[in-house]
């Protein structure tokens, strides 16, 4: 066992920058896993994304998941990965799937651990940005647009149960990442050293 230096490495292993993992939940295309993933750059904390574990875990894509098991199926793996995420030390970013917050157990797990944000987009925004990629078998179903329009008006009143919210819109996602930062401050109390951002001069010795 290496020996711990007094006042150095147990200090700020009992001071985490963030008091909560921080989930973040919305649409296919809201940003939560390119957002997800700077956000945890800029915090200088570990990046998960439940649908990357998910294809980990299971061997294969999402969408053979889909469609050699069915949906059902999909949801109840994403539900266990998902609780376990949560509680997993040291407190991360976590991008969750679009559909993960729908889930009641998921969304409890969430409340309990976590520290939930819900990147709210307009239609346009995600049809434009899902629309670079085939890989989401929910949206090969039929028209994108139509299908995102029917689960706008399905999944909006669940993720306005969210802890946050947080636009993300046409701006670049530094914007995005900046707002989510502003949001957590303004949450929790505290001021975040981050690389790049407004406290950046603060980090600098
Ligand atoms: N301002 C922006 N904010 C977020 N993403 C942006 C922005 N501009 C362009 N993008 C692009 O839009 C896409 C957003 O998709 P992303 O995979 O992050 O969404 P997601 O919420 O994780 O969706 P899913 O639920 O399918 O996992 C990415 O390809 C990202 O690079
Ligand atoms: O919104 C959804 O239901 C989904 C979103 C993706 O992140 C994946 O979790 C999967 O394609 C299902
Ligand atoms: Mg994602």
């Amino acid at each position: 066992m290496t020996a711990q230096v007094p006042g150095t490495r147990m200090a700020e292993a009992a001071q985490p920058l963030l008091p909560r993992t921080v989930v973040l939940v919305g649409l296919m295309g809201a940003g939560k896993s390119a957002i997800g993933r700077r956000l945890a750059a800029r915090l200088h904390l570990p990046f998960r994304d439940a649908d990357t574990e998910i294809e980990a875990a299971a061997g294969c894509t999402i969408a053979e998941i889909f469609a050699r098991d069915g949906e059902p199926v999909f949801r109840s793996v994403e539900r266990r990965i998902i609780t376990r995420l949560v509680k997993d030390e040291p407190v991360h970013i976590l991008a969750t799937g679009g559909g993960a917050f729908m889930d009641a157990e998921t969304r409890a797990a969430i409340r309990e651990h976590g520290l939930s944000v819900w990147l709210r987009a307009e239609l346009d925004v995600l049809v434009a940005r899902t629309a670079r990629r085939t890989h989401r078998p929910i949206l090969n179903q039929g028209d994108p647009r139509a299908i995102l329009g029917r689960l706008m008006e399905q999944r909006y009143p669940v993720y306005a149960e969210a802890d946050l919210e947080v636009v993300s819109d046409e701006r670049p996602p530094d914007v995005t990442v900046e707002l989510v930062i502003d949001a957590l401050e303004a949450h929790f109390g505290i001021q975040l050293p981050h690389r790049g951002g407004r406290n950046a001069k603060a980090e600098t010795p």
